[in-house]
């Protein structure tokens, strides 16, 4: 795969504009990439507009002291939420009122950067923006990060929540507490940080903030008058946010005294610099220039550009305890650079920091080249991809039909379409995914296959790998404890289709007098393809679901496979309940049949559970019209021609092209529960 200049560096027209306009028409004939990173900064600091397009403020731009904030004016925090209930809009007006950002109509969102991002409507990757603000006649650094809403980027939120010592928790004002709020809350509070309940969107007609007030009351058991109620769109009441970050949010706990000590907590790839770590420094002070320590690899490095975000990098010459910002070491191999990772200074060794619990997924699916020739290049997009996004994780895996590959874990079905989704827009693959499963357990009991897995237990990610019964003493799949609230009206629809999943009811509480909160012990692989989508459209969009990891059940399990004119399709092959088998081979078929185009031979598409066929579907072919030139005339000819007809199109059954479209692999595990 080659990258050409506009997505190695997405400046680089709007650069070129500007040296036109400035005059520089000779450099630019001879400008190639590399002269276009060397007067990059000085571009910089011409320009009014920053990379992202954000106007910055001027006032702010040029040299911030940081040495000017000890760390007891400092406040680190997140912004978390149910996904919708307004986190990006309050980072945008936070970063108005604080002039890291000129206010103006179009500042929507400004911390979604990515494409997915706009898109989609949705954050899913955590932004960082260090804003300065003055209070009572003294100056503050306030360390924003803005995180995602969805539960599958909670690993987003939880690495936030560790360079972070409290948060703003926000409930909107008319749909009140949802399944994320409690799930968040939860990991704030874990954290043993400071939460702030903000009360959003009290400007919507049917806001109700006194009930959600008393709702975070009684859940959280935070009392009514901490609630702060603003409405982000409007500006209204936001400067209480900002008084209460300072008022009620610890300074860090951290000494410039000690020494330099940082924790890595995200990190992603620029084609030039190599790896830009962004870090929380926890003890002493960095300065450009300086060898540092990775503890992970134990390797040393020289700080070759350093600052904060704001949100858009600002270069400075040092950054202090308590300080959150980024760092440029020339990593070069993504491989080098781990989130979770300590850093020090050379001469100055210090005991590492506790790091994270790495991400568990959720999720796997192969994922391979459309062309096979664009492997090297698709695996290197995959390996910077996942350094921005630790949380996916990636293994070598081969398939007859799809060629070399991997198997990729991911934390849900929609971090793995957005995955999917950035390697098209930001690495300009092409890819093929195959379906999604969950990592099923099996106990071995056969010795030599015990010997040869070094363990009686094994993890499968692949279905094609599922061993067979012969020799395994037992199956164990995937458990959640899932939470879904909702208003009462729409219990009974909610509870046949938490039954119809093999859900068992754990809970039901009212959270006030019209919304009910239930729990339920869910089988992962019956929740993760569909079930949000349905739970919302059977609710009218007023139910929310959010799950936690509930360890592994002991379940009867077989292996289904699917055939397309009688060859197995190994992509397609799933791992499903036995008492289940034959309702979901037929289905299977069924979706098959609908998402695999007619084609010039008639396809037969089949469920079989080893060699015993239990669902069977066709899928018609064109028929051409062999008669058409035949007027009245003879049968005999007519029943000719339709013979060599049937001929060729058993040769092309033979040759069992079958042409699967993209899609259909994922779509086939999708149900239309009632
Ligand atoms: N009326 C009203 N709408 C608001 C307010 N705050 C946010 N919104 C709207 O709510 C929608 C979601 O806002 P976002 O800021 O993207 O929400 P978010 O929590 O960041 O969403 P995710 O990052 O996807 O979880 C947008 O359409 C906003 O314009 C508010 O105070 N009043």
């Amino acid at each position: 795969m080659s990258f050409s200049l506009a997505t190695r560096w997405c400046d680089a027209p709007l650069m070129r504009r500007v040296l036109q306009f400035k005059g520089y028409r000779r450099k630019i004939q001879s400008c190639n990439n590399m002269t276009y990173t060397l007067f990059r900064h000085r571009w910089m600091k011409r320009l009014p507009v920053f990379s992202s397009g954000l106007k910055m403020a001027s006032t702010q731009t040029d040299t911030i002291d940081l040495s000017k904030f000890p760390v007891d004016r400092i406040r680190n925090f997140c912004i978390i939420a149910h996904i919708d209930h307004g986190k990006s809009t309050l980072a945008d007006r936070l970063l108005e009122m604080t002039g890291a950002i000129v206010k103006t109509q179009k500042n929507k969102q400004v911390l979604d950067k990515l494409q997915v991002e706009r898109e989609r409507g949705i954050t899913v990757k955590a932004q960082t923006a260090s804003l300065i603000y003055s209070h009572q006649g003294q100056q503050y650094l306030l360390n924003l990060i803005d995180t995602p809403g969805h539960v599958d980027f909670s690993y987003e939120v939880s690495r936030s929540i560790s360079a972070c010592q409290g948060v703003l928790l926000i409930v909107d004002a008319n749909q009140g507490i949802q399944a994320q709020t409690v799930a968040n809350f939860y990991l704030a509070f874990e954290a043993q940080l400071a939460i702030i309940p903000v009360i959003n969107k009290i400007d919507l007609k049917n806001a109700d903030p006194e009930r959600v007030a008393s709702q975070i009351e009684k859940v959280f058991d935070i009392p009514c008058n901490e609630c702060i109620r603003i409405s982000a769109k409007l500006g209204t009441n936001v400067e209480a946010v900002l008084q209460a970050v300072v008022d009620r949010i610890p300074p860090p706990v951290a000494s410039i005294d000690d020494p330099f000590k940082a924790l890595v907590f995200d990190s992603n790839f620029d084609h030039y610099r190599g790896v830009v770590a962004n870090i929380a420094v926890f003890g002493g002070r960095v300065r450009k220039g300086d060898r540092i320590v990775s503890a992970y690899l134990g390797k040393s490095y020289e700080v070759n550009e350093l600052g904060i975000l704001r949100p858009d990098e600002h270069p400075t010459q040092k950054l202090f305890a308590g300080q959150v910002g980024y760092m440029v070491t020339g990593m070069k191999d993504v491989k080098e650079a781990q989130i979770g990772d300590t850093l020090y200074l050379k001469e100055q060794p210090v005991e590492t920091l506790p790091g994270f619990k790495p991400a568990k997924a959720m999720v796997f699916a192969g994922m391979f080249p459309t062309d096979q020739s664009d492997y090297p290049g698709l695996r290197s997009a995959i390996e910077r991809l996942t350094l921005n996004d630790s949380s996916v994780t990636v293994q070598r895996d081969s398939s007859m039909a799809l060629g070399a590959g991997w198997r990729l874990g991911f934390l849900g079905l929609l971090h793995m379409e957005v995955f999917n989704q950035r390697l098209e827009q930001e690495y300009n693959a092409s890819v093929i995914v195959t379906a999604p499963t969950v990592p099923y357990k099996a106990v071995l009991s056969s010795p030599r296959l015990i010997k040869e897995h070094g363990s009686k237990e094994i993890t499968i990610v692949n279905p094609a790998q599922f061993p067979d019964r012969s020799v395994v003493s037992e199956y164990l799949e995937p458990m959640v404890l899932g939470t879904i609230l909702s208003p009462d009206s729409y219990t009974g629809k909610i509870m046949s289709l938490c039954l119809n999943r093999r859900g068992i009811q754990k809970n039901m509480v009212y959270i006030d007098d019209k919304r009910v909160m239930m729990k339920y012990l869910f089988p992962l692989n019956e929740i993760v393809v569909d079930f949000y989508d349905l739970l919302k459209s059977l609710s009218s969009g007023y139910a929310s679901f959010d799950y936690e990891n509930a360890g592994y059940q002991a379940a009867d399990l077989i292996k289904m496979n699917i055939l397309l004119n009688g060859q197995p399709v190994e992509e397609l092959i799933t791992i499903v309940h036995r008492g289940r088998a034959y309702s979901a081979g037929k289905a299977m078929c069924e979706r098959l049949q609908d998402s695999i185009p007619r084609q010039m031979f008639e396809i037969a598409v089949q469920a079989s559970i080893g060699s015993k066929v239990i669902a069977r579907e066709t899928i018609k072919a064109y028929r051409k019209n062999v008669l058409a030139k035949c007027y009245g005339g003879d049968i005999t000819r007519k029943m000719k021609l339709l013979k060599k007809q049937a001929e060729g199109k058993k040769k092309m059954r033979l040759i069992g092209n079958v042409e699967v479209p993209k899609d259909a692999f994922i779509n086939v595990l999708k149900r239309k529960d009632k």
